[in-house]
């Protein structure tokens, strides 16, 4: 059996859950897909060999998918080891090695498991969220907790971002429709103390999960890590172990800049997780594997809309599934 046919089956069951998901990823990529498998599609027609031609057309399709140059050389290297070893002659049977070796190379060595959230099952798990103005920060924070809240669990937010204008508010309104409470202080405030209010006030509370704010500006390095630090050490001193993740929110839609911000906060503090927003608002989807490959480090969420539940945890499978659907389609009339 194919690997697009594993894909299938696993995302045609019907159970409620994976069809919920493979149904998300399928609109959520709507945009990449179409310039995705529009290209894969054509080059197949174009070319009936696979020969080198075909291979280095296929190079320029998947870095015009923001893919990354180093990912994209290992690919197709990994493609044409692959291409021997089945001796494969028709383009057609590509698509089928393309979207399995897609997956291979989101995981590299690891298990090929979606990568779930580090919380305590005990006590309260503390969440740092870090990323640059504007990326979708405060929308994740309110769609993270909604999850969470879904899950069951009693979370409580808190507005660290004293820095922008308005950031507060907002993180108020998405509190608000998340059902979650938020700690908050005047604009201006030392985020360090609010996070330190956020911490005594989730404890009070009896609370599972505390997702902390952070400010996003990245003008200058040093400050960022300075403000980083301080409010981890204030953490680690409440909670011994703690934060239990840092996630750092990247904006899909910026592309190989999503990957030098990524840098630059990797930097300043250990990030353990990335939320992956907008993913919807782009037709180059494939910055998703430039990021774990470049940075080694997982994507744990994508955001794949504006509403409440368009955060998804992230699936490699599923996004191989969101990029190929239409092909899987063609095959199975
Ligand atoms: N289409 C789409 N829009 C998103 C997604 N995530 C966030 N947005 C939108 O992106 C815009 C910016 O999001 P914010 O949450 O305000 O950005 P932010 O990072 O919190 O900004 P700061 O508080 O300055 O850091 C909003 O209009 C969101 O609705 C997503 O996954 N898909």
């Amino acid at each position: 059996m194919g690997f697009m046919d594993k894909l299938k089956g696993k995302f045609r069951q019907n159970e409620e859950e994976t069809e919920d998901v493979s149904k998300k990823y399928k609109q959520g990529m709507e945009k990449t897909r179409h310039s995705f498998s529009g290209k894969i599609n054509d080059l197949i027609a174009r070319y009936r060999k696979v020969d080198e031609d075909f291979f280095e057309e296929l190079e320029e399709v998947l870095i015009s998918a923001d893919v990354g140059v180093n990912t994209v050389m290992s690919l197709v290297d990994e493609l044409k080891m692959e291409v021997k070893r089945q001796n494969i002659k028709d383009t057609k049977e590509m698509k089928d090695v393309i979207s399995e070796k897609l997956v291979e190379i989101y995981y590299g060595d690891d298990d090929e498991e979606v990568e779930e959230l580090n919380l305590q099952e005990d006590g309260l798990s503390v969440i740092l969220v870090v990323g640059v103005n504007g990326v979708g920060k405060t929308t994740s924070i309110g769609k993270l907790a909604h999850q969470l809240k879904r899950e069951g669990k009693n979370v409580v937010l808190a507005a660290g971002d004293t820095f922008r204008a308005g950031a507060i508010e907002q993180l108020d309104i998405w509190g608000e429709r998340a059902d979650a409470d938020v700690i908050k202080q005047s604009e201006g405030s030392d985020p360090a103390a609010v996070i330190f209010d956020g911490i005594k006030s989730a404890k009070s509370r009896n609370a599972d999960v505390l997702i902390c704010d952070t400010a996003g500006r990245l003008q200058n390095k040093v400050n960022l890590m300075n403000e980083l630090a301080k409010v981890k050490r204030v953490i680690e001193r409440e909670i011994p172990g703690a934060p239990h993740e840092v996630l750092m929110v990247l904006d899909a839609t910026t592309g190989q800049n999503a990957l030098s911000q990524a840098k630059t906060f990797s930097e300043a503090t250990d990030v353990s997780g990335i939320v992956l927003t907008k993913l919807d608002g782009t037709a180059k989807g494939g910055i998703v594997l430039a990021i774990r490959n470049e940075l080694q480090i997982p994507v744990k969420f994508a955001g794949l809309g504006e509403k409440i539940e368009d955060l998804q945890k992230f699936d490699a499978h599923a996004f191989v599934y969101g990029l190929f659907a239409d092909l899987l389609e063609d095959d199975a009339e």
